[in-house]
């Protein structure tokens, strides 16, 4: 069988014989999916677009991991990868593809077809476009990046922005998984040099390509690196740091550039706390939350601009305080903490505490001592 595999070994033949020890203990694919994968690798010129059935079980895996019902593919070719969600979703889940070449999406819609993949659809048209128009009834529980590398940044801030706590119509759910293929694309994010033999092989399987998409796919990473809100942290640090800076701070961070498929941490912008309307003041807010609040009929502080790197930083300290000390976060459901009171170990710790200052030691003196020891057992 043709296979395209994907190394991340010291070289080809230890990385071959490790995807093929994690292909056969990974997830089984039906023998539909298996005969699919064949036919794009026999009938496409282009057929390395295509994710290896390693990549789709790994995949599977992951939806099976966050019980996906609902997925949405950005880049689709001829519908491999979305036939690999559509099996694991199940017949009663759904999956949309973006393809922007018609041809491509036409082919995919025809094989989905006939492969029986009835819960895919295929969208036509620039994903940039397409998936800023998206109004799903329900959000995605994974949204899967495989289009142009140059894209990466822009459909990871429009997910973002289009995911945000209460907004109708959100793309990704709380807790869903934005997941980018080709993050690291055969290392070069890490070594664009000669050591590489990528430099040499990647532009030449590669339609247009633009040595740019390699610093595309690094922003991207580093997006999906560390910050509970990477668009607000732009916005209010970054835009106001220096390139030192921002190297540094990517040093001690040590943004190892791989790619984190967890992207809960793509969760988004906070909105206001439910008990707080727009001007209304709260006593815990902080100074600078006041200050602003009077400034501004903007619900949010750090939805603000902020003009200065002081302020930016400011700003996204209340915005961590909101969020991790007051707890407001609204996708998170403080009922189900709130209530078991196991949780509660401090509380408890200082309940204990208190019992055991306030007892009063009555047997000192005012009572006979008895038993074995003439402590312990009266
Ligand atoms: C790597 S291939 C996708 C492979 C597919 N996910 C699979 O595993 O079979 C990238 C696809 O993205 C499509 N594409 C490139 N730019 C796009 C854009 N702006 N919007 C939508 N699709 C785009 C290309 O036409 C191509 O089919």
């Amino acid at each position: 069988m043709i296979e395209n595999c994907t190394t991340l070994y010291p070289n080809d033949i230890v990385g071959r014989k490790v995807s093929e020890y994690s292909d056969q203990h990974s997830v089984p694919l039906p023998e539909d999916l298996v005969k699919y994968h064949e036919w794009v690798l026999r009938s496409q010129e282009h057929s390395h677009f295509t994710i290896s059935l390693l990549e789709a079980r790994m995949l599977s895996w992951m939806a099976r991991m966050v019980n996906a019902k609902r997925v949405l593919e950005i880049g689709t070719f001829v519908g491999f990868s979305v036939a690999t969600w559509a099996n694991a979703v199940g017949k009663d889940g759904s999956v949309t593809g973006l393809e922007k070449s018609p041809e491509f999406a036409q082919m995919a819609r025809d094989q989905l077809s006939r492969f029986g993949w009835n819960n895919a659809e295929v969208v036509t048209g620039d994903a940039l476009h397409t998936l800023a128009g998206l109004e799903p009834p329900e959000p995605y529980d994974i949204i899967f990046i495989d289009a142009q590398k140059s894209g990466y940044p822009a459909y990871l801030k429009i997910i973002l922005d289009r995911s945000q706590p209460g907004q109708a119509n959100r793309l990704l759910r709380p807790g869903g998984l934005i997941i980018g293929d080709n993050a690291l694309r055969c290392g070069l994010v890490a070594d664009e040099s000669d050591d590489n033999p990528a430099t040499k092989t990647v532009p030449l399987h590669t339609i247009n390509w633009d040595w740019n998409n390699i610093a595309f796919l690094d922003e991207f990473n580093k997006m999906m690196h560390g910050h509970p809100h990477p668009v607000l942290y732009e916005r209010l640090i970054k835009r106001h740091q220096t390139s030192s800076e921002r190297q540094q701070e990517g040093q001690a961070k040590g943004y190892g550039r791989v790619l984190e498929a967890d992207l809960a941490r793509g969760e988004t912008r906070l909105s206001a706390l439910a008990t707080e309307a727009a001007g209304e003041q709260r006593e815990d807010l902080s100074p600078a939350r006041h200050r602003w609040h009077a400034a501004s009929d903007i619900d949010n502080p750090w939805d603000g601009e902020a003009s200065t790197k002081e302020q930016g930083s400011e700003l996204w300290r209340e915005f961590l305080r909101e969020r991790f000390i007051r707890g407001g976060d609204e996708d998170f459901d403080y009922a189900k903490v709130d209530g078991n009171e196991e949780l509660d170990v401090v509380l408890r710790r200082d309940e204990e505490d208190r019992w055991f200052d306030d007892e009063e030691p009555s047997w000192v003196g005012d009572r006979d001592a008895a038993g074995e020891t003439g402590v312990q057992d009266f």
